[in-house]
């Protein structure tokens, strides 16, 4: 039988297609990213990251499967990831400072991707939320892969495309979409479809946050 990840990984293609040929990642991959738009990344992806982490535990609070409900209370905790300490180190190597951060608020396309994660969970379901954060490990993971086989001659740029090439991280990203397909066994159609929807809209957004930096976008 097809199993629901592969419906949503060839729904969102063109998407994904998007995402690997978007300048961003052209240029990340090049070298030739311009340092104020990788940090405008940076300090914008924390502002996904922390909802991120977040919304692992608050889906795990309403989910019964002991392995699923681990998995997602340490992701929500950061095991998974080295990610968290990769950051740090990026944000003090390009001098980010405490100041800095204060003053940043969410842009736009960030506080969509947020806001639909939220509204999956609350006014959806679990099944629909655990769906919505699968392309942020799928998609980051094929980046990974991708880019680890050109390199990048920029230093911070080769650490960041490390982060998701590594064997830990292919590792969470098979087990997440594992979890996907498991709960969308229990689910009726209705729910399949809101699920599939909920990870094409959700790379969407991905494609749009590469985007985002890329204008460095504003509210105004
Ligand atoms: C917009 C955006 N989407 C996906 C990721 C990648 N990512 C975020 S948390 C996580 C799981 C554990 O590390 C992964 C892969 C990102 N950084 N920013």
């Amino acid at each position: 039988m097809t199993k629901i990840t592969d419906i949503m990984r060839q729904q969102a293609n063109p998407l994904w297609e998007a995402s690997f040929n978007h300048p961003f990642i052209e240029q990340l991959s090049t070298g030739a990213l311009s340092p104020q738009t990788f940090r405008y990344y940076l300090k914008q992806d924390r502002f996904y990251l922390e909802n991120f982490a977040a919304l692992h535990g608050k889906i795990a609070d309403q989910i019964d499967d002991p392995d699923i409900k681990a998995f997602l209370y340490a992701g929500a905790e950061g095991f998974n990831d080295s990610e968290k300490e990769v950051r740090k180190e990026f944000f003090s190597e390009l001098k980010i400072t405490q100041e800095e951060i204060d003053q940043t608020h969410i842009a736009p396309t960030a506080y969509s991707y947020v806001t639909h994660m939220y509204h999956e969970l609350n006014e959806g379901t679990p099944a629909r939320a655990a769906a919505a954060l699968l392309p942020c490990y799928w998609l980051y993971n094929e980046i990974g892969k991708k880019l680890i086989q050109l390199g990048s001659p920029i230093k911070i740029y080769q650490r960041f495309i490390e982060t998701y090439e590594s064997p830990d991280f292919t590792t969470a990203t098979d087990k997440m979409i594992q979890i996907v397909d498991q709960l969308a066994e229990t689910a009726d159609q209705k729910e399949q479809q809101e699920m599939i929807q909920a990870f094409v809209r959700s790379s969407y957004f991905e494609l749009h946050f590469w985007e985002m930096a890329y204008q460095r976008q504003e509210w105004s």
